[in-house]
């Protein structure tokens, strides 16, 4: 069993509490996201996973009257600190949403964007960081010809590429995908999941989903929720062909949810 302490763990959740209002999403989350894999989110819409994605980049904090108790622990820090630095936070810990949301600016302004919000890097320097990351999220053959042409010009598949490069490319150690294919067809989705497996060689990835397939594909560990309670965590192999909770049975096999 992990702990805290284990290098190997880049995120360590304990104890976990979130209330929009007076409303508790999030009851007593106890759980680690393993560094350099893929943990999947999984569990009827409203069960809290987008909520739990969003505590880790402190996205709350915009939101007056939701609040986190617990701990969140990311490099010996608890992240859940009031006098936390959230640029440094948000440089460390990327995003991806669900519908594919480029800057209105061009394809190289989309990357270069965040990079020079937190560096000073030499346009030489920009423009290898624009060619690797791109190259990584195998966009770059597609575009090289027109980068300063608006990003809005792209397919959503490509779109949706461009912005995990866009994450990747101030470097963070955690990177938050939440639902990131869902509005994507099978071959953008297949080349997205591709991409994770790629990726983690680098970054702790975790990934909110509604398809079974895609997390059985993707990812090394599952967590199971419901109704804001964190039901199980397991590796995927062990989620999806013999649960401990007969409530994760039921899920997985789609007798509701
Ligand atoms: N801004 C908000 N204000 C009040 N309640 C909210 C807010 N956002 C979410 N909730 C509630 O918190 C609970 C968890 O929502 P959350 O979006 O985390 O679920 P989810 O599992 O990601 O669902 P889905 O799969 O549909 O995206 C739900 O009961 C939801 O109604």
């Amino acid at each position: 069993m992990m702990n805290e302490t284990d290098p190997q763990v880049a995120l360590a959740v304990r104890n976990l509490n979130f209330y929009y209002g007076q409303h508790h999403a999030l009851h007593d989350i106890s759980i680690n996201f393993p560094a350099r894999r893929v943990t999947a989110m999984i569990g009827p819409s409203g069960c809290g996973k987008s909520t739990l994605l969003r505590i880790f980049n402190r996205m709350y904090d915009l939101y007056p009257g939701q609040r986190a108790t617990g701990e969140v622990m990311f490099d010996g820090v608890n992240i859940l600190e009031d006098s936390l630095d959230l640029n440094i936070l948000r440089a460390r810990v990327g995003m991806v949403f669900q519908k594919p949301t480029p800057f209105p600016m061009s394809i190289y302004d989309n990357i270069a964007f965040g990079v020079r919000l937190h560096e000073k890097v030499s346009k030489s320097e920009m423009d290898g960081r624009v060619q690797d990351v791109l190259t990584r999220v195998a966009l770059w053959n597609e575009v090289r010809d027109r980068l300063k042409a608006p990003a809005a010009g792209l397919s959503g598949g490509q779109q949706q590429r461009l912005c995990i490069a866009r994450s990747i490319a101030t470097r963070p150690e955690v990177l938050l995908l939440d639902e990131p294919t869902s509005a994507l067809d099978p071959i953008s989705t297949a080349r997205i999941e591709e991409l994770l497996d790629e990726l983690k060689e680098d970054f702790t990835i975790a990934i909110v989903t509604h398809n079974m397939q895609q997390a059985a594909r993707c990812a090394d560990q599952v967590a199971f929720f419901y109704l804001g309670g964190l039901v199980e965590v397991d590796s995927a192999d062990r989620i999806f062909t013999n649960p401990r909770q007969k409530q994760t049975q039921d899920y997985i096999t789609g007798r509701f949810g």
